[in-house]
């Protein structure tokens, strides 16, 4: 195991043991890799393991099996050694319904030894500025997840773990968090951003971990997970001479349902390579460049939501 990762996990499993005697496995032989800077998503339909897993790196479950670690050193047994650089929102945080925003940050700024200057610092940074003197009560949950991310900022910490911070919020919520987390990441702080929300994450986060029933299905750059190329689909008014033009440019082609399916790293190319020769292209789009359609074909065959494995005891 290499230091410069912020997370990583090696073979990392939890059962939970249900009524019937039966053990359920939440989380199977993960190995997880979560490199310093930037958003790293952490993407998987409802129940796939991903709230299981936060909860085992911050010391809230033991693991059944495997290892764990946070800025290279073994957790649960080092986590006092860096917990102090870690900030995570997993569950909703306790705050007092009739103190303002900021009243409550002084509050909990008072207790970790974190000057009040702080305080402004962090409430900025979450775009509650204006909004600060307002009770708790009347934030919105928008507001109330801003405060919760401030809160975990007092400290500064190097790495943010958020759990699907954007639950339940409504769209102009969810843009505000999602550019508070952006703009974390380019800040320096690593996060960890659960969700299961695969627009969220390409939108949000430079690299990801795709899971699926506790397991690991796919894990790299958003770009890399991606492709870095795209397939375009092209109708021409002469395929052949279409292909050879293409073919001649190396680009890969193939015949699908009377257009052509054409891979580019931009589509500028195509329209080029076949206008020089003339031949004009009455359509283009791309075919698929979204996580979701990848997502999808990962976890074909996987039911998205399902409950884990059951296995008998
Ligand atoms: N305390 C528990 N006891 C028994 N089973 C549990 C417990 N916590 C989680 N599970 C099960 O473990 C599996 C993974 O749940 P987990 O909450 O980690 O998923 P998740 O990916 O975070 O999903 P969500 O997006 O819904 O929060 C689920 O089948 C869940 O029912």
């Amino acid at each position: 195991m290499t230091t410069d990762l912020v997370i990583e996990t090696s073979g990392l499993r939890k059962e939970f043991r249900n009524r019937r005697g039966g053990t359920r496995v939440a989380v199977q032989d993960l190995d997880l890799a979560v490199p310093a800077g930037g958003v790293h998503g952490f993407l998987g339909p409802n129940g796939s393991g991903k709230t299981t897993t936060i909860r085992m790196l911050l010391g809230l479950a033991r693991a059944t099996s495997g290892s764990m670690r946070l800025f290279g050193a073994e957790v649960p047994r080092a986590l006092p050694e860096v917990i102090g650089r870690v900030g995570a929102v997993v569950e909703s945080p306790k705050f007092v319904p009739n103190f303002s925003g900021r009243r409550n940050l002084q509050l909990l700024a008072g207790t970790i030894g974190v000057p009040d200057a702080r305080v402004d610092a962090v409430l900025e940074t979450v775009s509650l500025e204006g909004r600060e003197g307002d009770r708790y009560k009347g934030y919105s949950l928008g507001m109330k997840q801003r405060l919760a991310i401030a809160a975990t900022l007092l400290k500064e910490p190097d790495l943010l773990i958020l759990d699907e911070p954007t639950n339940g919020l409504d769209p102009a919520g969810i843009r505000e968090i999602r550019e508070t987390i952006r703009g974390l990441g380019e800040s320096g702080v690593t996060v960890l951003l659960s969700s299961h929300i695969l627009a969220e994450v390409q939108q949000v986060c430079t690299s990801a971990t795709i899971i699926g029933n506790g397991r690991l299905l796919a894990s790299g750059t958003v770009d890399e997970l991606l492709g870095s190329s795209t397939t375009y689909r092209v109708v021409v008014p002469d395929r052949a001479a279409a292909t050879a033009v293409l073919n001649r440019a190396r680009l890969p082609v193939q015949a699908v349902d009377g257009a052509l399916h054409v891979e580019a790293d931009n589509p500028a190319l195509i329209t080029s390579e076949l206008g020089q020769s003339g031949i004009w292209l009455s359509e283009l789009a791309p075919v698929r460049a979204d996580l979701e359609s990848y997502f999808l074909e990962l976890t074909a065959g996987e039911s998205l939501g399902a409950h884990a494995e059951e296995v008998a005891s």
